[in-house]
């Protein structure tokens, strides 16, 4: 890793300190919305918002469907924040400013942090507009060192070393699933793995069969990143894929994904993903945060 890519503890804890003396919320969850699913920092009341461009240190958004804003507020009684946009690697930012954000987070004080995202199918349970629970993930990059957690180790974040199983609150999937139940939408929602690829190019036939024959339920190009780096530094963390699209897996097969279709998914199921999540951050217990990663 290059120094010039190096980002220190100061140069988070500047850009926590930049939000806190910007906004009274002091958020206890921190949700990322994937791509067409900005809508859920909506459901905010008393909001207080900051484009991307204004925050000191904060990467820039540039795909469609991620509109680069940190909004504050309150849902069902808890202090939030949520990206409407995240960042990937494909855009050409570093792995540890694609990640920039989560750790932020926590020197604001977030102990659970929420991923969303949009993702294709390879499972043939999984329909365009299912929802996954995210049970695990492969991380692609990160099996091949394109790791965030590579160089010098931030000891005052978390271990050099850190373990990644049970990186999914299981607690919490239990809950999502029970909540499903009693919206009536348990017909839509499974668990699943997910897996990131780098993109941004969408999975050749070859790829997607290799991806399905490992197990693989999901893919994308985003989340396992911020998920290390949230499991790190101690974060609890719980994850949605919208399935957007089934992946092509035979040659016979003319559909292709593109991006506009993602979106429109994401824009379909909206109202459901939010209320899952409504329900899921109004009824998990939260911990007195004693923020030891100050
Ligand atoms: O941010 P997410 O992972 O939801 O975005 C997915 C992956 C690509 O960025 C894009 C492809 O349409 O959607
Ligand atoms: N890699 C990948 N990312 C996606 N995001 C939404 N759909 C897909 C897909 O089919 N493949």
């Amino acid at each position: 890793m290059h120094s010039k890519d190096q980002i220190s503890h100061d140069d988070y804890q500047k850009t926590a300190d930049w939000l806190m003396s910007q906004t009274k919320h002091r958020p206890q969850v921190a949700i990322i919305c994937g791509s067409g699913l900005g809508m859920l920092a909506d459901t905010l009341k008393c909001q207080d918002s900051f484009a991307y461009s204004d925050i000191p240190g904060f990467p820039q958004s540039t795909v469609q469907g991620h509109a680069g804003r940190l909004v504050f507020g309150e849902l069902k009684g808890k202090s939030c924040v949520c990206m409407q946009g995240r960042f990937h690697m494909y855009e050409g930012h570093s792995l540890l400013k694609t990640t920039f954000p989560v750790r932020v987070f926590k020197l604001l004080g977030v102990e659970t942090l929420f991923v969303t995202n949009a993702a294709g199918s390879l499972a043939d349970g999984l329909q365009p507009g299912d929802i996954m629970i995210i049970k695990d993930h492969v991380n692609f990059p990160g099996l091949v060192g394109l790791n965030p957690l590579c160089g010098p180790n931030d000891d005052k974040f978390g271990p050099r070393f850190p373990a990644m199983s049970g990186c999914y609150d299981k607690n919490l999937r239990c809950l999502a699933m029970e909540i499903a139940k009693q919206l009536g939408v348990a017909g839509l929602m499974q668990e699943g793995v997910y897996a990131m690829v780098g993109g941004p190019n969408f999975e050749t036939i070859a790829e997607a069969r290799l991806l399905h024959r490992l197990g693989v339920d999901a893919v994308g190009m985003s989340t396992a990143p911020e998920v290390v780096v949230a499991t790190h530094c101690g974060l609890r963390v719980f994850g949605l894929s919208l399935i957007t699209n089934k992946v092509v897996k035979s040659y016979e097969d003319l559909d292709s994904v593109n991006h506009e279709g993602v979106l429109e998914v994401g824009r379909l199921r909206s109202h459901t993903v939010q209320q899952l999540v409504t329900e899921l951050i109004g009824r998990m217990e939260i911990n007195n945060n004693t923020n030891n990663a100050a």
